[in-house]
């Protein structure tokens, strides 16, 4: 059983003191792709940082260049001008990126500084031992959070202390939801469900748009189709306590088209080959987990 307490991004009374605080905090993140740059957008709108305060850098000179003429946010190419002045930094780079990146950034780093590591499977003690720190988060986000509807999931170190944890929480929460989770098995776990789990449902999406450029309608009328009925089908979903199951009784009809599709379902066991793959990400975010 995972035991989780999750954050709903909404500021409650004991944040104002943060907010204030937090507004004197500088925050830097490594990694300006999918999910840094998702992060660094959140953040420069929250109510949590000051313009300025937030650092972003990326090895890409290119990239560097273009977010330069967009973004509100201080653009690095080099790790050594921004990291001494950062005190909460967020790793976004890739897991295969984390021993040259760690290399460079161990002797610059200072005792009181937070990590926020986004990278599916790099544990915390290979964190400590790689960045010679103690204050460490764990944390799983996904995809959505680049429209403020993100999950992330997270755990930290001991070190890391209760007031330190409300700020990570608000930090978090800029991207949607949180969850803290007890254990780095809960969050491999939570890996295989929220944060690979968009792209299980682009799989199903891609899926039935595919069926229905076969039966004939253009793409852009599947696209119409296929994002409506999941837009709808979600909403229901979160604005009620009915399951999935209930939900599903309650579009088929008895002898109906849907029991017909129902029916195909279960006959392809697809139940069975979804929680498959979801175990495939979990245990793979175990296996990464042991290489790091
Ligand atoms: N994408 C997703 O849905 C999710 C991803 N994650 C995790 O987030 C992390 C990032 O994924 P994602 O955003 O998709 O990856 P991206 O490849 O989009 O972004 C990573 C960025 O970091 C840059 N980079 C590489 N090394 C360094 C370095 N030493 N210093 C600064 N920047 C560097 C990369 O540059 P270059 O391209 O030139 O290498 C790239 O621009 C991964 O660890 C992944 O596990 C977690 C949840 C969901
Ligand atoms: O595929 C990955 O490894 C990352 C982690 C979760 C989503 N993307």
């Amino acid at each position: 059983m995972h035991n989780a307490c999750i954050g709903r991004g909404t500021i409650g009374i004991n944040s104002l003191y943060l907010i204030n605080k937090n507004l004197l905090m500088k925050v830097l993140v490594i990694g300006a792709g999918n999910m840094g740059l998702a992060y660094a957008k959140a953040l420069v709108k929250s109510e949590f940082l000051s313009n300025h305060n937030l650092m972003i850098s990326d090895t890409s000179a290119e990239k560097t260049e273009e977010l330069k003429k967009i973004s509100r946010f201080d653009v690095f190419t080099n790790l050594s001008d921004c990291l001494p002045k950062a005190d909460i930094i967020f790793i976004a780079v890739k897991p295969y990126h984390t021993d040259e990146l760690f290399e460079e950034l161990k002797p610059m780093m200072s005792p009181d500084q937070i990590v926020i590591s986004i990278m599916a499977g790099v544990t915390i003690q290979s964190m400590k031992d790689g960045l010679g720190i103690t204050k460490v988060v764990r944390a799983m986000p996904n995809l959505p959070a680049q429209v403020g509807k993100g999950l992330t999931s997270f755990t930290a170190s001991d070190e890391v202390s209760r007031l330190e944890l409300s700020t990570v929480e608000n930090l978090l929460d800029t991207t949607g939801r949180s969850v803290r989770l007890d254990t780095e098995n809960d969050v491999d776990a939570s890996t295989g469900i929220s944060g690979s789990g968009p792209a299980y449902v682009f799989y199903f999406m891609h899926s039935m748009m595919e069926a229905a450029k076969k039966m004939g309608f253009s793409v852009h009328d599947s696209k119409v189709l296929v994002g409506t009925t999941f837009e709808g089908a979600v909403e229901l979903f979160n604005k009620s306590d009915l399951s999935p199951e209930g939900w599903m009784k309650r579009v088929a009809s008895k002898g109906g088209t849907t029991r017909a599709a129902l029916d195909s379902m279960e006959d392809n066991n697809i139940k069975q080959l979804i929680e498959d793959a979801a175990y495939a990400a979990f245990n793979r975010a175990v296996e990464l987990g042991k290489e790091s």
